[in-house]
């Protein structure tokens, strides 16, 4: 069985590159950063061999589940790194310029799966760091919005399966993102989020083009 056929983009055979050019943030998208045959590869080997975890949090005095599986490697209390993880670590790494030491993968099991508007946690050193998002699975959109001035067009990037999006540091400052829940029909995905924590600092800085 071949998995996301739907991705028309394959069918071009093209790594696409955009730079979002935001205002006070870095924002770098490599569409087709893993070809379909990796990136089909990935997916059925993530899905399958992750200790996924369903994590709840307080809201008020409720306790809700995420509406997403999720699974952390790396860093203090993370499972081990596997090979694979390393590897994909090591590809984002060579292309960003940027050294990462956790990660941070969910798992969106349907469209009903989502993440709602946040900007990433402050590391413990009180300083934000780039983030390195690599995706596999069913197209979903990432929207990326300004915290504060409504000048600022709102994004709509839609993730594709095997995609690469850069984050810079002072995104998280200034912007929010989510993933909205969709009614359309929609397979698994999963984001992987390659972190930097308080412990270390990036090697190289990232070159503007
Ligand atoms: O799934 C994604 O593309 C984003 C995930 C995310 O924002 C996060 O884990 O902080
Ligand atoms: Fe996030």
């Amino acid at each position: 069985m071949l998995l996301f056929d739907d991705v028309a983009l394959f069918d071009e055979g093209k790594k696409r590159y955009t730079d979002f050019n935001l205002p006070g943030a870095e924002l770098r998208l490599w569409e087709q950063f893993y070809d379909k045959a990796a990136s089909d590869h990935y997916y059925r080997l993530l899905e399958t061999t992750t200790p996924w975890q369903q994590r709840e949090r307080k809201i008020y005095d409720r306790i809700v589940p995420d509406p997403r599986l999720t699974a952390y490697y790396g860093g203090a209390n993370g499972n081990a790194w596997t090979k694979p993880l390393l590897e994909i670590k090591e590809q984002v790494e060579q292309t960003s310029r940027i050294q990462f030491d956790r990660v941070l993968l969910n798992y969106y099991r349907d469209g009903n799966d989502s993440v709602a508007w946040h900007s990433d946690t402050l590391p413990k050193d009180g300083k934000h760091h780039e983030i390195a998002s690599v995706t596999f699975g069913a197209t979903r959109l990432f929207k990326v919005r300004h915290k504060t001035d409504k000048t600022v067009q709102q994004l709509n990037i839609p993730l594709t399966h095997g995609s690469f999006l850069l984050m810079g540091a002072s995104l998280q400052n200034h912007y929010e993102h989510q993933v909205p829940k969709t009614t359309k029909a929609t397979g698994g995905r999963i984001n992987l989020t390659f972190r930097i924590s308080e412990s270390s600092k990036p090697v190289y800085v990232v070159e503007k083009r």
